[in-house]
């Protein structure tokens, strides 16, 4: 299998059709399946909570992915590990204790993760990478699906990446690295030479008319970039 994994955010879905469509895109390839939680507060718009998250989860045969953009975290895990979210990401900026969110959601029996927007400092890893499964960078600001990828996020990736592994090198324990954010068949070669192992689309998969042919272009062009 794959060191790579092709996320698509269902916020560029058929939301008349979620279950059909995580249906057809996880035939297609997908690999996890991201759901972005925004609450009109911490980003500016508003979308899906548990309720949604527990409506999919039997079409969802792959990880679901739970992105929270919301402000304050810990009292949503809970009901997002009930409704069967595999892994959950928060944004350092939205927690009050970033220690604490992380033991809360490993706790709940998912995998966790920190989310950095593009301004915010790597620094946040420090000292908290034994309870991180995955670290999120966002490479267009949050909020909104159908943005162009920051280009300055490739170096971050790499800075990411830099780190990561130092961390594997003295453990042995790999975290993922994702990334989020006008991320296309163009661009994606380039963002996993950089580092990225974990992929999210939105509008580059769902505003595609054929999902496999999107997610395996996308698979070709990492493989003509790094080793599969
Ligand atoms: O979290 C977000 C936006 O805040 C993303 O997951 C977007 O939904 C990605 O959409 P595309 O840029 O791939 O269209």
């Amino acid at each position: 299998m794959s060191q790579f994994r092709i996320a698509p955010s269902i916020l560029s879905a058929d939301f008349a059709r979620l279950g059909e469509e995580i249906s057809n895109v996880i035939a297609a390839g997908a690999g996890l399946i991201h759901f972005d939680v925004m609450d009109n507060h911490y980003v500016p718009n508003l979308t899906i909570g548990p309720l949604v998250c527990e409506a999919i989860k039997p079409y969802a045969t792959v990880p679901i992915d739970v992105h929270l953009m919301v402000k304050p975290v810990d009292r949503i895990v809970p009901d997002f590990a009930k409704a069967g979210a595999n892994i959950i990401t928060f944004h350092p900026e939205a927690s009050d204790h970033i220690d604490r969110t992380l033991g809360l959601i490993r706790e709940h029996g998912c995998q966790a993760g920190l989310v950095f927007n593009p301004a915010t400092s790597l620094d946040h890893l420090d000292y908290v990478l034994d309870k991180v499964d995955m670290v999120l960078l966002m490479s267009v600001n949050p909020g909104f699906g159908g943005q162009a990828f920051i280009p300055a996020m490739l170096d971050k990736a790499r800075a990411a990446r830099a780190k990561l592994d130092a961390y594997k090198e003295k453990t042995g324990r790999h975290i993922n690295l994702e990334i989020d954010g006008g991320v296309k068949i163009d661009n994606i070669g380039a963002i996993a030479a950089a580092g990225v192992d974990t992929f999210v689309a939105g509008s580059a998969v769902f505003g595609h008319p054929d999902y496999k042919a999107v997610i395996d272009a996308m698979h070709a062009e990492i493989g003509k970039h790094c080793q599969h």
